[in-house]
């Protein structure tokens, strides 16, 4: 399933936080979106699945509208990751990845032998079956994180939207995830902030500043120094990873661009 942003603009007040933004992810492919903070990367998002409602241009899921959609029907296409979720009730981890079964559910039908079986698959892919049992509010950030990724996956939606969903994971975990991301097979437009990551796994990168979009591209051709100079305000060095072959980013600190700056 495809997803495209056409000439989407968002304003809170005064402030015009997305302006004109264009964006397209086909079917299967896995996009990364980096800028710096502040620069609207959640708020595109949040405007892709309906948390924020768009002044102008329209989202589309295939050909349709988002907004003529259902939330029960966007619910069963698109599946999403947030930076922060909320939870007011404690419910045990294998509950609140059940929870992913519900728009696939009339509120009438009980859970199904099948239900069971997707959750406490998605909770085998996060290395998480051991929890089951535990009261979910208990849990570490990184943990929470894990059951929630389970939860996403258990939904078995065909898009899949991630604001900083390796927050909180310990660089095992961050790998492990973006592995298991890579192999779903899914249409993924994930907010990221590791660059590396990004350019480890991401088929296409979105740069977004200021809330508009300054550049999209392969990883190899859109991280380049003067664009993570424009964009980030850092000095880089970028490297082919020698074991993947994947671009890598070498980061200069103030104090060592001073030092360089300073020695004859
Ligand atoms: N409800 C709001 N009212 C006013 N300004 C807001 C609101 N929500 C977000 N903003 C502003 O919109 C801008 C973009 O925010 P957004 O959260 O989309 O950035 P981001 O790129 O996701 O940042 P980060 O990397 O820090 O998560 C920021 O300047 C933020 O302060």
């Amino acid at each position: 399933m495809n997803l495209s942003c056409e000439a989407v603009s968002y304003s809170i007040g005064e402030r015009e936080l997305l302006r004109e933004i264009d964006c397209r992810i086909d079917s299967g492919e896995f996009v990364g979106l980096i800028g710096p903070n502040g620069s609207g990367k959640s708020t595109l998002l949040k405007n892709v699945y309906r948390r924020f409602k768009l002044d102008q241009g329209v989202i589309r899921l295939d050909e349709r509208d988002v907004r003529s959609l259902s939330r029960r029907r966007m619910a069963q296409l698109m599946s999403v990751l947030r930076q922060e979720t909320m939870v007011e009730f404690d419910f045990t981890v294998e509950e609140m990845v059940r929870m992913g079964r519900h728009p696939h559910k009339g509120w009438w039908e009980a859970e199904t032998d099948s239900d069971r079986d997707i959750a406490a698959n998605a909770l085998e892919r996060v290395g998480m079956a051991d929890f089951r049992g535990r009261s979910f509010l208990s849990l570490s950030g990184g943990e929470k994180q894990r059951v929630l990724i389970a939860r996403a996956l258990a939904q078995e939606a065909q898009v899949l939207i991630l604001d900083e969903p390796t927050n909180h994971l310990d660089v095992r975990y961050q790998l492990q995830l973006m592995d298991l991301l890579e192999q779903l097979d899914i249409t993924i437009f994930a907010a990221l902030h590791d660059l590396n990551i990004a350019a480890t796994y991401c088929h296409r990168l979105y740069a977004i500043c200021n809330g508009k979009i300054a550049a999209s591209g392969p990883p190899e051709q859109l991280l380049q120094p003067n664009l993570l100079r424009q964009i980030f305000g850092v000095d880089t060095e970028v490297i082919r990873h020698p074991r993947t072959g994947r671009p890598h980013i070498l980061f200069f600190s103030e104090k060592q661009r001073k030092k360089e700056r300073d020695t004859p």
